[in-house]
């Protein structure tokens, strides 16, 4: 496996805090590294910062490698022809996230047309293939439905396909299926993990659902407070968690699965 993104010492300020505290990571060609923790521990920010989309005001230090080149150093104009073409990415907020005014086919090929040389035929079957893999042409969903035509879970779908588009080297995925139903849930994630076996797509999962990450991802970063106090092979953190605020997290979850009252998680300080 070829290394793809080398994310090393990452420090994120916000305009109140230090919201992110020195984080290190390797991404590999087909890999999926989930990065968990409870809700506010950072994992969002660390999402947006390795795609260059931090709120104004925040400022990032540290290196972002994607491959041999610097993405923390990268101007606006760089970063366009990377997101959508190198590193696709779908968030949480499905209907911010798709212009209300365009129909979804339109907004699928638009991928296509920023990013690629291809004719309006092309893109016309490309975007058919896309609705197809993603379900949507199964579900009686047209490419000329609006957005607000559509159920959360396919409006989701549809963010899915733009960000698979253009066949991207890394998908960074926050919560992305989080809001979905189990069966829609399975599909999307049998479409991420299809493309990361045949395409060596590598996936940044963000995820506080430990079941979902246990069952999808090659490894684990669990984050508190902004740092890292974990990280290694899905296995190994959770068979055999070192750190006592994991060793919290995973209990917690087991109580959750047996429907019984959850605790407040104990405070554990970041190791320095
Ligand atoms: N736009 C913002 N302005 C100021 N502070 C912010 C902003 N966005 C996030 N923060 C702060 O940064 C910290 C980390 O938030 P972040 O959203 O990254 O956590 P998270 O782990 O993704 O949480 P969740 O699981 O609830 O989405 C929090 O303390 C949050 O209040």
């Amino acid at each position: 496996m070829s290394s793809l993104l080398h994310v090393r010492n990452l420090n994120i300020q916000s305009p109140e805090r230090l919201t992110l505290h020195d984080v290190s990571f390797t991404l590999e060609a087909g890999q999926i590294l989930a990065i968990t923790g409870e809700s506010g521990s950072g994992k969002s920010t660390l999402a947006l910062g390795v795609a260059g989309l931090l709120p104004p005001g925040f400022q990032a230090h540290g290196s972002i490698r994607l491959e041999e080149t610097e993405l923390s150093t990268l101007s606006e104009q760089d970063w366009c022809r990377i997101r959508g073409k190198r590193l696709g990415m779908v968030f949480q907020e499905p209907m911010t996230a798709l212009n209300p005014t365009r129909r979804i086919g339109t907004q699928i090929g638009d991928t296509f047309r920023l990013h690629t040389t291809l004719s309006r035929r092309e893109i016309d079957t490309k975007t058919r293939t896309l609705m197809e893999q993603i379900g949507l042409s199964e579900a009686g969903v047209s490419e000329r439905a609006y957005p607000h035509q559509l159920s959360g879970g396919q409006r989701q779908r549809v963010l899915l396909a733009m960000a698979l588009a253009c066949q991207p080297e890394i998908l960074i995925a926050d919560e992305f299926t989080t809001a979905l139903d189990a069966r829609t849930q399975a599909a999307m994630m049998t479409l991420v993990t299809h493309r990361c076996e045949t395409q060596g797509m590598a996936v940044l999962m963000i995820s506080h659902d430990l079941g979902l990450v246990r069952r999808h991802a090659d490894h684990v970063l669990v984050m508190k407070d902004g740092a890292c106090v974990e990280q290694g092979t899905t296995a190994s953190v959770f068979d055999a968690p070192h750190h006592p605020y994991t060793q919290a997290l995973l209990a917690m979850s087991l109580h959750g699965a047996a429907r019984t009252p959850l605790t407040p998680l104990p405070v554990f300080t970041t190791p320095s």
